[in-house]
Order: structure tokens, then C-alpha cells, then sequence
């Protein structure tokens, strides 16, 4: 089976309770950390920063953390995520002047990179940084707010991305974010992502572990 991954987009947590929210969700079989930066100017929302990263790694979280940065200009706040412990760092292409700097600062820094492409974003750029690429992300939503639908026309995009990175032959994860639930993470799946977040789908649920377990369960029928 392919080696699949559910991200939980911290963004629909409770943010009161973030350390206990993430020993929760990771104990109930999640894999990787979604952290979500929003900086009110590239996108219309403002979250959390390379201080609350910092502050999961000291109260103990040792799972990947995946900070997709929806900030503009990226570079001034790489360093800062290193710093705090960020396992990728993802970033949209159009956020940064020099992509392929801005790539190797994150890898430089000795986190994997990746870029994130919003729903009507070309995959253009990919192809002269795959092999600085760790990471694509497809955004299946506008980017900044959670509990937004899944837009039907990034399965197409998916199946685009996929067959670059196969190409590629390098071992770069397809992650997609946006509307992700236990009823269509089987087709998104089969449309070629490995990587899942999921933010509502999760975190408004009374029950984690259950939307967690369905999620596995759709995953292990997946047909590709
Ligand atoms: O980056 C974003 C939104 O910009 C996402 O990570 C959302 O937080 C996903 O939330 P759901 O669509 O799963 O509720």
C-alpha cells in the first residue's frame, strides 16, 4: 500500500487548549502536524507564527510539523521557522521573488521545502525546482479560512502533479488541503495525493480517532 499520510490542519483547533488538541489528535493516529500561517495581507486571515511552533516543539511534540506559509513575502520568516522547528516548510510560488532562493534557504536550514499551488495556479514552475522540491501541496480551497468545499477541478491537478513527480523520480510527498473528508479522501487518493489535510473533517468531530480510522480505512481501498 502506498505510504499515506493524515495531516490535521491545526487551524480547527481549539486554540486554547493547542498542546493538549495535539497530543490528541496524534495520539488518535494522525502523522503529521498542519500548521497553517496566515499573515492578513496574502491572505485575509491572521493565525500563528514561528512562536507557537516553537512552543509545541518545547511542550513536547516530536511529530513532523508542516508549516505552509500563506504569507507574503516568504524569506524574512524562514529563518525564524527553522529556528522553531519546522519539519517543511511549504510556500506559494507568487509569495516569493526568488523561488528557487527561497527554496534552498529552507533546505540550507535542514527542513524539507515545498511549494503550495492555489486552485487556479499553474503548475509551471515546478518543473525548474523539482529537484529542490520536498513537497507539493494543492490547495483545493482559496487559501485562509478552514471548513471551505473541496473544489471538484483539483483531481485533475492532482493527477498533473502526479505524474511530474513520478517522472521526477525523486521521493516528494503530493499533499492536498482544502474540503478533505472521509468521503472523498478515497477519490482523492486515487487521483494521485498521498499527504491529507484535513482541518474540520477532524477537528469539529466529537470523535477524532473515528474520523481518523475511517479516513485509514478509505485509504486502504484506494485503487491505482
Ligand atoms: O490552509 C488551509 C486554509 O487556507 C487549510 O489547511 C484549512 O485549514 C483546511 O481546513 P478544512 O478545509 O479541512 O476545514
Amino acid at each position: 500500500m502506498q505510504d499515506y499520510a493524515i495531516a490535521p490542519s491545526i487551524l480547527s483547533a481549539d486554540f486554547a487548549r493547542l498542546g493538549a488538541e495535539v497530543d490528541k489528535v496524534l495520539a488518535d493516529g494522525a502523522d503529521i502536524v498542519h500548521f497553517d500561517v496566515m499573515d492578513n495581507h496574502y491572505v485575509p486571515n491572521l493565525t500563528i507564527g514561528p512562536m507557537v511552533c516553537s512552543a509545541l516543539r518545547k511542550y513536547g511534540v516530536t511529530a513532523p510539523i508542516d508549516v505552509h506559509l500563506m504569507v507574503s513575502p516568504v524569506d524574512r520568516i524562514i529563518g525564524d521557522f527553522l529556528e522553531a522547528g519546522a519539519s517543511y516548510i511549504t510556500f506559494h510560488p507568487e509569495a516569493s521573488q526568488h523561488i528557487d532562493r527561497s527554496l534552498q534557504l529552507i533546505k540550507q536550514g535542514g527542513a524539507k521545502a515545498g511549494l503550495v499551488f492555489n486552485p487556479a495556479t499553474p503548475l509551471d514552475v515546478l518543473k525548474y525546482v523539482m529537484d529542490k522540491v520536498d513537497m507539493v501541496l494543492l490547495m483545493s480551497v482559496n487559501p485562509g479560512f478552514g471548513g471551505q468545499k473541496f473544489i471538484p477541478g483539483t483531481l485533475d491537478k492532482l493527477r498533473e502533479a502526479r505524474a511530474l513527480i513520478d517522472a521526477s523520480g525523486r521521493d516528494i510527498r503530493l499533499e492536498i488541503d482544502g474540503g478533505v473528508n472521509v468521503e472523498n479522501i478515497r477519490e482523492i487518493a486515487e487521483a494521485g495525493a498521498d499527504t491529507f489535510v484535513a482541518g474540520s473533517a477532524i477537528f469539529n468531530a466529537p470523535d477524532y480517532k473515528a474520523v481518523i480510522d475511517r479516513m485509514r480505512s478509505e485509504l486502504a481501498q484506494v485503487a491505482r
